[in-house]
């Protein structure tokens, strides 16, 4: 069999471990089913092209294993189930009916939606499990297993997804060492084939070239796996850019309060065995930003304790900030407390693996670096050049893996220039303040302050002391230096001229 054979005969060792867990999953499922009762969905996309060939070197290898005569291996009796669309690319379709054409597929086109044309096919037909090129990564395989049930109000079959764990760069390996056909398209720079109005050549791949048309390298050369899906029609959440320009200069919506909490992981600080250098740099860095931080809280190495804050900030907050708690150690549950907070496993991360295994080389054995499981299907990985590790971002939650001051100051200084390109953490019109300083006892000024503070709303008015015996230091702060002018007036105004000097 050509494809088992590519695979054996290849060094690749990688490939041939994720080869030998898709054949294994494809045999279980061939054991469990009968071949009337199994179906595979094919579209012509790069990844149930490389399931096609996986199925068909698992039925083969499925028929040796019962010592069937050799007769009729070479067909193909899966049963193939295509569900067309005039959206569809004219190369996607032309793709998937040569391939039917050349490998014996009994294809089924389906004209209607995924799920009604599947309870009509169920209803006439005994399948009882469908073969999905469904990957890790893509936005359908949350939550999902190698076998994973049809969801509530599906019709009842078997998901099987035997290249869950692929990453983008295993399914090249593989099309490219077993030399398999492909769509065109990806050889115009297409890496991920969704409709003609959602889809475009990825734009990381593209070849300047100012006189001619746009050209683009083709797929396989794309080395952000993760970047894949560039070029297919993004959904903005609110939250993560506001602006929606993706400039990083100050927000459009000036006069709005964006507001961050930071939550710090590790028992040393909570119990005030060791001074927690970050959080109140951290805590600067982001009010300089224009952000408001109004929480800050330290909480115990335990997954359900961090799983509890997350949870409860992430819908308050615009952003939360966490630091402590990520790394190799038993105590580092920092990701696993992200990951339930948000109800979603911890999944393998090919790209932070390679990135952990350049890192720490000699010191990674095994197949999976435990370090490498990132909360699946809300990760973002932030790429930056002076970063050695990118740094995590789940949704509105960004992890720092900073364990000191000058670690966060460049971790920091990263996030604000990734997020000149890509708007997740909008720029706010900075904070101003003024600082007035007074021989008034407490008693004296606390009245007139606290009315002070209720014409003002929109300023923080505050009061402390670096001595006991010191002057009193009143602090104004807001965003509009006008109305923090109006109230140092009116707070003068109440008292005798000279009572009150600035403080620069
Ligand atoms: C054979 C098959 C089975 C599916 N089963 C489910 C399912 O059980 N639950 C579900 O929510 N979606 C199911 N879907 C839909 C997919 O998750 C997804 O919505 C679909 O592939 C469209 O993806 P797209 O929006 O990226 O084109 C199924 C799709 C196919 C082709
Ligand atoms: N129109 C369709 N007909 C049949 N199966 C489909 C269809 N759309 C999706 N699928 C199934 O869902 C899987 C995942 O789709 P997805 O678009 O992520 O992958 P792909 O099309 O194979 O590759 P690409 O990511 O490059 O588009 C497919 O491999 C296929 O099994
Ligand atoms: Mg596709």
């Amino acid at each position: 069999m050509e494809i088992d054979k590519a695979i054996r005969e290849s060094d690749d060792r990688r490939l041939k471990t994720k080869y030998n867990n898709a054949i294994y999953v494809i045999k279980r499922a061939l054991a469990l089913y009968s071949i009337e009762e199994v179906a595979f969905s094919f579209n012509g996309g790069k990844d149930s092209t490389v399931l096609l060939h996986l199925l068909r070197a698992g039925y083969f290898l499925h028929k040796m294993e019962q010592k069937c005569s050799n007769g009729g291996l070479t067909s193909f009796p899966i049963r193939t189930i295509y569900f067309e669309s005039s959206a569809a690319f004219p190369e996607i379709n032309s793709f998937t009916y040569d391939t039917a054409s050349s490998y014996g597929l009994q294809l089924d086109i389906i004209s209607s939606d995924f799920k009604s044309g599947l309870e009509k096919l169920l209803k006439a037909n005994p399948i009882r499990a469908i073969f999905l090129g469904v990957r890790i990564g893509d936005p359908t395989a949350v939550g999902q297993e190698q076998f994973s049930p049809s969801s509530p109000g599906w019709p009842p079959f078997m998901r099987v997804n035997p290249i869950l764990d692929w990453s983008y760069r295993d399914v090249w390996a593989f099309i490219l060492t077993c030399k398999v056909q492909y769509c065109s398209l990806y050889d115009q720079g297409y890496t991920s084939i969704g409709s003609i109005h959602d889809t475009v050549p990825n734009a990381l791949l593209s070849i300047s070239d100012s006189c001619c048309k746009e050209k683009f390298k083709p797929a396989y050369l794309l080395s952000d796996g993760r970047l894949e899906r560039a070029g297919r029609a993004k959904k903005f959440s609110s939250s993560s850019n506001a602006d929606g320009n993706g400039s990083g200069s100050v927000d459009s919506h000036k006069s709005s309060l964006l507001v961050a909490s930071v939550i710090a992981v590790g028992e040393e600080i909570l119990f005030g065995t060791v001074e927690d250098q970050l959080g109140p740099s951290l805590r600067r860095k982001i009010h300089s930003i224009g952000w408001s931080v109004p929480q800050t809280v330290v909480v115990q190495n335990d997954k359900d304790s961090v799983a509890e804050e997350v949870e409860r900030r992430k819908s308050t907050n615009d952003m939360v900030f966490i630091y402590g708690g990520v790394g190799p150690l038993h105590s580092d549950v920092t990701l696993a407390g992200v990951a339930k907070a948000f109800g979603v496993r911890l999944a393998p991360d090919e790209e932070f693996e390679e990135y952990l295994r350049h890192l720490i080389s000699d010191h990674c054995t095994g197949d999976q670096n435990e370090m490498a499981l990132l909360p699946e299907g809300i990760t973002e990985l932030l790429h930056h050049e002076k970063l050695a590790v990118p740094l995590i971002k789940c949704q509105n939650v960004i992890i720092f893996t900073a364990t000191n001051a000058t670690e966060l100051d460049n971790e920091w200084d990263c996030l604000i220039e990734l997020t000149r390109s890509c708007g997740f953490l909008p720029m706010m019109v900075p904070y101003v303040s003024k600082h007035l300083q007074t021989n008034l006892s407490d008693v004296e000024t606390a009245q007139p302050l606290s009315k002070l503070s209720l014409e003002f709303p929109d300023l923080n008015i505050g009061c402390y002391r670096k001595s006991r015996k010191g002057p009193l230091i009143i602090s104004f702060e807001g965003k509009d230096l006008t109305q923090i002018e109006s109230a140092v007036e009116s707070l003068c105004k109440l008292f005798h001229p000279g009572t009150f000097s600035g403080i620069h």
